[in-house]
């Protein structure tokens, strides 16, 4: 029988993924310690022991003894360094950094294959939903058509309280930040930042594609008003910000993130809180619904837990997809969509250059076009659609 190795492992991060992590490694007799963890403040009052911590990354780096780096720091910038500085030591490395990863993916890729050391990170992608490992093991002769997600569990937390409660958007975003859901800076979360990452971590293992996240559009919830609320619920829908990677001809794949309005027949409309939920359609497996926590530091604690386990078997990633395809593949940035603009000015709709207006409402207080138009024009325009006159939503179940 193949018995699991034993890890010895230096954790970076002790806040909330860090803590949830350890709650879960002391409630199990697994074959594995931590010997050293790294933080930043010294000054903070601890639940352990003293000496476990350091702030001096090479008590971890360097150590031999230490074969296993498990990442959960709140700075992708420092992150990336410690990720990087681990592999090239010959250390595998666990982390939930999904800024990290999307930005530097095809570099950690290459990094993780040249050293012979994994690179796991399931909990960076909707926190307890397995969508990678799934998508990489389970998934990997599998064609896949659309993928549709709630990936950002802080701003569907703020969505539920407001239609649920009736709760301030201020009110809502604050206790997500309470409950440890939101990200340091909580404008990753609400303006579609993080579910950008998420997604194109996604894109990486659904498709085989890898781009730049800076090259993917994505709007957020930030500028959601009572007028929006009010027009969800008179049309019997919910606004939902939605992750969506739409596969088109010629291996082309449309990624982008942006607020939808969901009708109660649909999957995602049942996801609440910081729950999250994907639905993959697949040529031969038909329709399939993820669903989880996607935020909260048990759920991710869970999911990492999961990747240091796998690592005892030596489980890496093999990115079939990606080595086959991605000469052939595109990020589409033509594609069609059908929205909902809450706007102010006039100027703003004809600079947008609908292909088709389908439905206009216009009075002192209110004024929103439904139409056709294309995710180019969205990117260009995106800074003008970035202010409280402006809401965007996928309108498609609309018309
Ligand atoms: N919270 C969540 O629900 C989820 C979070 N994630 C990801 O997990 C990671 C951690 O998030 P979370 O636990 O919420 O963050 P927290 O803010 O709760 O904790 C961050 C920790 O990182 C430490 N830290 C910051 N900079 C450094 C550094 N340069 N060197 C060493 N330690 C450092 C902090 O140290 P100190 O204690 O000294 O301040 C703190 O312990 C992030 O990448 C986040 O995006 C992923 C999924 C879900
Ligand atoms: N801030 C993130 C945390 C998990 O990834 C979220 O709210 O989803």
């Amino acid at each position: 029988m193949h018995l699991p190795k034993k890890l010895t492992l230096g954790l970076f991060g002790f806040g909330v993924v860090g803590q949830g992590l350890l709650d879960i490694i002391s409630s199990k007799n697994l074959n594995l310690s931590i010997k050293k963890i790294g933080i930043k403040h010294p000054e903070k009052q601890r639940t352990l022991s003293a000496e476990l911590f350091t702030t001096n990354p090479d008590e971890i780096i360097n150590d031999p003894e230490i074969d296993t780096v498990v990442e959960l720091i709140n700075d992708a910038d420092a992150a990336y360094e410690l990720v990087k500085r681990s592999l090239l030591a010959g250390k595998s490395v666990v982390s939930a950094n999904k800024k990290l990863i999307a930005e530097h993916l095809p570099e950690l890729i290459s990094l993780a294959e040249e050293t012979g050391k994994s690179f796991l990170y399931e909990g960076a992608a909707c926190a307890s939903i397995p969508i990678i490992r799934n998508l990489e093991e389970y998934y990997d002769n599998e064609l896949l058509h659309e993928i549709r997600g709630i990936v950002n569990g802080s701003s569907n937390y703020i969505l539920s309280k407001i239609y649920q409660e009736q709760m301030t958007y201020h009110a809502a975003l604050k206790q997500a930040q309470d409950l440890g859901f939101a990200e340091t800076d909580p404008l990753l979360d609400v303006g579609g930042y993080d579910p950008k990452f998420k997604l194109s971590i996604i894109a990486a293992h659904a498709y085989g594609l890898i781009v730049d996240p800076a090259q993917i559009f994505n709007y957020g919830i930030q500028y959601l008003s009572a007028d929006d609320i009010r027009f969800s619920t008179e049309k019997g829908v919910r606004i939902k910000l939605v992750a969506r990677a739409i596969p088109a001809e010629q291996h082309a794949i449309s990624l982008f993130v942006m607020p939808a309005f969901v009708t109660a027949e649909e999957p995602l409309y049942q996801v609440e809180n910081e729950y999250n939920g994907v639905v993959i359609q697949a040529a031969f497996a038909d329709r399939q619904f993820f669903y989880g926590k996607g935020a909260g530091g048990h759920p991710t604690g869970s999911a990492v837990l999961s990747d240091i386990a796998a690592l005892r078997y030596d489980y890496r990633y093999e990115y079939k997809k990606y080595h086959t395809l991605k000469q052939h593949l595109t990020l589409k940035t033509d594609q069609q969509i059908c929205i909902y603009l809450r706007y102010e000015h006039e100027q703003l709709v004809e600079a947008l250059q609908f292909d088709e207006i389908i439905e206009r409402f216009n009075n002192r207080k209110f004024k929103y076009v439904m139409g056709l138009i294309s995710l180019e024009k969205l990117i260009a325009n995106r800074e003008k659609l970035l202010t409280p006159d402006v809401f965007l939503c996928e309108a498609s179940v609309l018309t």
